[in-house]
C-alpha cells in the first residue's frame, strides 16, 4: 500500500529508525482500525521485492517494519530472505490471525478479538502489544500473556480515540501488574508518519 521511512512510534522498538513497508489487505476488521483504507488489497499498486530493497538502501537504516493490513495474509518468505540478504532487520506487526511465514528479528503480535490469534504464532512473539479500548481489554490482554513464551515483552497501547479515557487507567493497571509496559503512538504525537 505504501512504504516509508520514519521511527518507530510503538512498542519495543519505539524511537529507532526504520523503513516502513505497509502491505495492503486484512480480513481481521477492527472497528477502530487507523488504516480501515489498507483493507483492501486491490485498490494499492503492486510493486516488486527488486523495486522495494531499492528504496530501502536510499536509506542510511536497515530496520524493516512490515506492517499493514494483515501482512501474514501473504507468504512473506521470498520478502524476508531478500531483505536479510540486503543486511536488513525484518520486524512485524501483525494480529497473529494468520499462519507466520517469513524470516524475522523482532515478532510485535497485537491480538484481535475479531479473529484471534493463532497460538504457534503468539509462542513466536517477542512482544505482545494489546490494545487497550475499554476495560474488557485488560482481561483479554492477559489471556493472551499466558499464551506467550517466558520472553515475551508485555505493552498495553491506548487506543487513540480513546486515548484520553483509557491512558489513566492503563497507566493504573501498569502500576499494579509490573510484568507490562505503557505503549503509547509516539509518531502521532510527533505528527510524524
Ligand atoms: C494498523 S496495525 C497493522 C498490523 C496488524 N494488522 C496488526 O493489527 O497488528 C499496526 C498496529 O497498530 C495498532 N492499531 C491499529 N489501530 C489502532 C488504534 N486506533 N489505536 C491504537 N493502536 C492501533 C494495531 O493493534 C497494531 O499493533
Ligand atoms: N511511526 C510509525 N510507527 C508505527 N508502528 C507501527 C505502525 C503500524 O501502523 O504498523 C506504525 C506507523 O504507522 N508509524
Ligand atoms: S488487524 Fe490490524 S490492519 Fe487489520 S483491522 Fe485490525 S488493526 Fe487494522
Ligand atoms: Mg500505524
Amino acid at each position: 500500500m505504501e512504504q516509508f521511512y520514519t521511527i518507530q512510534g510503538e512498542g519495543a522498538n519505539a524511537g529507532r529508525a526504520a523503513y516502513f513497508i505497509r502491505l495492503g489487505g486484512c480480513d481481521v476488521g477492527c472497528h477502530w482500525c487507523d488504516v480501515k483504507e489498507s483493507w483492501d488489497a486491490d485498490a494499492h499498486p503492486r510493486l516488486t521485492i527488486e523495486s522495494l530493497i531499492a528504496e530501502v538502501r536510499q536509506h542510511p537504516g536497515r530496520n524493516v517494519v512490515i506492517t499493514g493490513g494483515e501482512p501474514l495474509m501473504y507468504d512473506l518468505g521470498p520478502l524476508t530472505q531478500a531483505l536479510h540478504a540486503a543486511g536488513c532487520q525484518n520486524w512485524i506487526e501483525t494480529s497473529g490471525a494468520h499462519p507466520l511465514s517469513g524470516e524475522w528479528d523482532w515478532i510485535c503480535v497485537s491480538p484481535k478479538k475479531f479473529k484471534a490469534p493463532l497460538p504457534e504464532v503468539l509462542l513466536h512473539a517477542h512482544e505482545l502489544k494489546v490494545v487497550v479500548f475499554n476495560k474488557s481489554d485488560f482481561a483479554w490482554a492477559e489471556q493472551h500473556a499466558a499464551l506467550v513464551g517466558p520472553q515475551c515483552r508485555l505493552f498495553l497501547q491506548p487506543e487513540w480515540s480513546k486515548a484520553a479515557a483509557v491512558t489513566p487507567l492503563i497507566i493504573d493497571y501498569v502500576k499494579q501488574h509490573p510484568q507490562w509496559q505503557v505503549s503509547l503512538q509516539t509518531h502521532k504525537y510527533l505528527d510524524i508518519p
